[in-house]
């Protein structure tokens, strides 16, 4: 059985990119920038105000100080020519600063008597002037490739004028679900049998990172059936191929062999986590194929531990790993065996606002409702000899990045 560690980095070196594409900024959110935003001017673009006041030279405001009213200068409309001794303009939050100005006033802190102002308070060289270049200037690299393009990076993108963003092409997935047992949702359950709903807690945690997710439907345990399903998701050129159920040493579990007897190269069969042991990997010319287990939790489990963190590969983020999240256990943790415990969790605060993981006690992966209760994994290491509370230990968020 292979560490999780060893199986990432297996998984990692049958990795090959997908190219890049052109998008528009409307379409850009949550994709991963390839080629780098380098500012093209600088922001803001000239001197502006930061408040609705008055632009002044500093020397000449201050308390008692009042100063005569020359004109106006609007955000898109600034005051033409040379702002005289004695004088002052009004000006509006984005408005270009005078020449001759060097401070602002917010106008609360003024009063008006005809066409002079006056001061209440003292006023400092640069107070409320936002300088030419201070946001960013002409040249600097704003977002590097393998970048998540998050919204305030595409606010980002789009300030410094560009319409569209080159990023990385995103793998197209397919989803295949096995078992005599499985009905789709809002069928009438006949007896033995059982909703599937791997395929669409997969689809929804997956697709971020795809182009699209096809679900191949529900395939039965017969090695022909499995095989006409497989085959026509190679044929339609799909890059990740995830199967569901049928992992496992059953007399019905036949997934593997027929992966095999169609050419998959398998890599790796068995990790040392919990749950999840009998995940699969192999790979059919640009396919990577993941054979999850069919135990709702299992499938989950492997899918945000192994086959989430290859996609973000996949999809170029320089990033993949969250920095490690460590946090006070709100009750223990029996002790371990030999395989990596991924157990449920639900992040709380303890009676001094402080962070703490409760460990849900339900351990079943057949058990989904204790999963759609918990946000995050606990990662008990292998062997662990068990925790008492207060010990900190890491936790996977689930499904927050
Ligand atoms: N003798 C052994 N038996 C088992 C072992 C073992 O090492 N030796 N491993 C166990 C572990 S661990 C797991 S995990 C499961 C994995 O089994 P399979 O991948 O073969 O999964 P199935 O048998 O097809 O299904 C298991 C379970 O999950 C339900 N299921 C399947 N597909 C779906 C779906 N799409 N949506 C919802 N639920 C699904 C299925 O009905 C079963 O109840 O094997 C253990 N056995
Ligand atoms: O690994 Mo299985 O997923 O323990 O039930």
């Amino acid at each position: 059985m292979l560490a999780v560690e060893e199986a990432l980095k297996r998984i990692y070196g049958h990795i090959k990119p997908l190219g890049t594409e052109t998008v528009p900024l409307r379409a850009a959110a949550n994709r991963v920038l390839a080629e780098p935003v380098i500012a093209r001017h600088n922001q803001p673009p000239f001197d502006s105000s930061a408040m609705d006041g008055y632009a002044v030279r500093a020397a000449e405001a201050g308390i008692g100080r009042s100063l005569t009213l020359a004109g106006t200068a609007q955000a898109g409309q600034r005051f033409v020519g040379m702002m005289d001794r004695g004088q002052c303009v009004r000006i509006f939050t984005g408005a270009p600063l005078p020449i001759g100005a060097d401070a602002v006033v917010m106008q609360e802190e003024t009063e008006v008597h005809g066409n002079q102002i006056s001061f209440l308070e003292a006023v400092r060289v640069g107070q409320s002037v936002r300088r030419q270049g201070n946001d960013f200037k002409r040249g600097d690299a704003l977002i590097a490739p393998g970048t998540l393009l998050t919204p305030a990076r595409i606010s980002l993108a789009a300030a410094s004028n560009l319409p569209e963003l080159v990023v990385n092409r995103r793998p197209r997935i397919a989803i295949l679900s096995s078992g005599d047992e499985l009905v789709q949702p809002g069928s009438s359950i006949g007896a033995d049998q059982i909703v599937s709903s791997n395929n669409f807690g997969l689809a929804a945690l997956l697709s971020p990172f795809a182009e699209r997710v096809v679900d191949l439907g529900i395939v039965r345990d017969d090695p022909k059936a499995i095989e006409a399903a497989l085959l026509s998701a190679f044929d339609d050129g799909i890059d990740v191929l995830i199967t569901s159920g049928g992992a496992s040493v059953g007399d019905r579990d036949y997934m593997q062999e027929v992966l095999k007897d169609l050419g998959v190269a398998m890599d790796f069969w068995k990790l040392r986590m919990r749950p999840g042991k009998p995940l699969m990997f192999g790979v059919r010319g640009r396919t990577l194929i993941f054979g999850l287990p069919g135990n709702p939790v299992s499938a989950m489990a492997t899918a945000h531990v192994v086959v989430k963190p290859t996609l973000k590969r996949i999809v170029g983020l320089a990033e993949t790993e969250w920095p490690r999240f460590t946090v006070a256990l709100a009750g223990p943790l029996p002790a371990n065996g030999p395989r990596r415990h991924y157990l449920r969790g639900k992040l709380i605060r303890n009676d001094f606002g402080m962070l703490e993981v409760d460990p849900i006690s339900e351990t079943d992966s057949g058990h989904i409702s204790s999963l759609a209760a918990s946000d995050c994994f606990i990662v008990q290491p292998e062997n662990d000899e068990g925790r008492s509370k207060g010990s900190v230990i890491e936790v996977i968020p689930l499904d927050w990045g």
